[in-house]
């Protein structure tokens, strides 16, 4: 699953994270990949443990979490803490595969989905594509500041070297409820379908009601509470 979902941010809230953001504390990005990501990662990872790296993430993770097409079709179950990294000055972060997992104890998480969040409008640096290899092909994204690009975090990917300007963006991973994208997608149809049917049947028809049945027996089989 490849999509861009357009708006995660609004411009009010765009304004306000790129204010948030000028004022943050930048740390080598090499601290926070994993050892063979490490050796390929040429960027700057902002600082959120001050009280405004904090307002920013509390203000993107409301934004990403309250998207509903993110909820339908990434049927999130965890999130990673997210992280917000800066590239310039011909930075890049080569071709890398996410860790598997991240995080321990409690906030351990597989990552099944990986998203990036534009914060740099695109016509303001060069370069900085996010190129996604997935079964023989090659996607690449650039897109307006406040749009989420989703992808499957099994796919290897590299951010393009950044020639001119500064390329901010909000990363992070998600753990699905349903684990495999496959199964994922029939679900994600079939509740599209129970939206279009419910337009025309009573839920309490029997279309309806064998639709929510399958719906709820699929989640079983294939869902993680
Ligand atoms: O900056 C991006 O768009 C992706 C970054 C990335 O691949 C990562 O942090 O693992
Ligand atoms: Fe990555």
């Amino acid at each position: 699953m490849f999509l861009t979902l357009s708006g995660v941010l609004d411009a009010g809230q765009l304004a306000t994270a790129t204010e948030l953001a000028a004022t943050l504390r930048w740390i080598d990005g090499a601290a926070t990949a994993g050892p063979a990501a490490r050796t390929v990662k040429h960027n700057e990872q902002a600082d959120l443990s001050s009280r405004t790296g904090a307002k920013l993430r509390d203000m993107l993770g409301e934004a990403i979490r309250a998207h509903p097409v993110l909820a339908a079709t990434a049927q999130p179950r965890r999130f990673s803490p997210l992280l917000v990294s800066r590239t310039q000055d011909g930075g890049t972060y080569g071709l890398h595969v996410d860790n598997p997992f991240m995080g321990t104890g409690e906030a351990r998480l597989r990552t099944d989905l990986s998203f990036t969040l534009f914060l740099s409008e695109p016509g303001s640096y060069e370069g900085g594509e996010l190129e996604i290899h997935h079964a023989g092909n090659t996607h690449h994204a650039k897109t307006a500041a406040g749009d989420l690009v989703l992808y499957p975090s099994t796919s290897l990917h590299q951010v393009c070297p950044v020639t001119s300007g500064q390329r901010i963006v909000c990363v992070g991973w998600i753990e699905s409820s349903i684990r495999d994208a496959a199964a994922r997608e029939i679900l994600f149809d079939l509740e599209n379908l129970r939206a279009t049917l419910g337009q025309t049947h009573d839920v309490r028809s029997p279309e309806y009601l064998t639709l929510s049945k399958s719906i709820a027996n699929l989640m079983r089989l294939w869902g993680e509470a």
